[in-house]
């Protein structure tokens, strides 16, 4: 039997043409250079600032190793945010971009020089995106401890859509030369 819409029902997106899904995005920041926790302290900021962006966890910092970076990098601060957002997911990355610019992120020092910030999108909901300016999920996520164990302690069940549980990709990799500084706090009002 076919089904004949009911013309007294109206859902939201038809009342306002507006409404758009809310997606559970895991953001990743780094900073090895300048003051690396007031560097992460003000991309949080940001981003609780951004219209339709609502923050949801943040991670616990941890002090790493540079992971495939020059000689003699010096270590990051890591940590990671989980954000609800109606926003698109090449929106939410512009905005990232547009908040490491304004920490004078130089991006001419060559791959994984050191920089003030780094705003990483890991997932965005359960979106696959394989251009070069986006790539989800993030291609690294997987074998980076500083974004895994961060991630874990907020979401001990978490997965990264279409590779694995969280928890079982970071037994795989261990979590050698990653110190978690609980003396280095990030706040959010929300
Ligand atoms: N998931 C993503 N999150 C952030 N940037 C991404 C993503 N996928 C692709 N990009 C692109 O990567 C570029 C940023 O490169 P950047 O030099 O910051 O890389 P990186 O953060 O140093 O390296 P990595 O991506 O390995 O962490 C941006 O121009 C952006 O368009
Ligand atoms: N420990 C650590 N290593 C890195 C990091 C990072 O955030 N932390 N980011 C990189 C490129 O984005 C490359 N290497």
């Amino acid at each position: 039997m076919s089904e004949t819409p009911n013309p007294n029902i109206i859902d939201a997106d038809t009342l306002t043409g507006e409404m758009r899904p809310i997606r559970r995005v895991v953001v990743g920041l780094g900073s090895n250079l300048g003051e690396r926790l007031s560097n992460l302290q003000g991309a949080v900021d940001a981003l609780a600032d951004t219209p339709d962006v609502w923050i949801t966890g943040l991670s616990p910092v941890y002090e790493s190793e540079p992971v495939d970076c020059p000689p003699d990098s010096p270590k990051f601060l890591n940590a990671v945010v989980l954000i609800d957002t109606t926003l698109a997911a090449n929106r939410l990355l512009d905005r990232a971009l547009a908040i490491e610019d304004a920490y004078d992120r130089d991006r001419s020092d060559g791959l994984n020089a050191p920089r003030t910030l780094d705003v990483d999108l890991i997932v965005v909901g359960d979106r696959r995106s394989d251009t070069e300016t986006l790539r989800l999920p993030h291609p690294h996520a997987h074998e980076r401890a500083f974004v895994l164990q961060p991630w874990l302690d907020l979401e001990p069940d978490a997965q990264i859509p279409g590779v694995g549980a969280v928890k079982e990709l970071l037994d795989k990799i261990g979590t050698d030369g990653l110190t978690r500084r609980d003396d280095l706090v990030l706040e959010s009002d929300e």
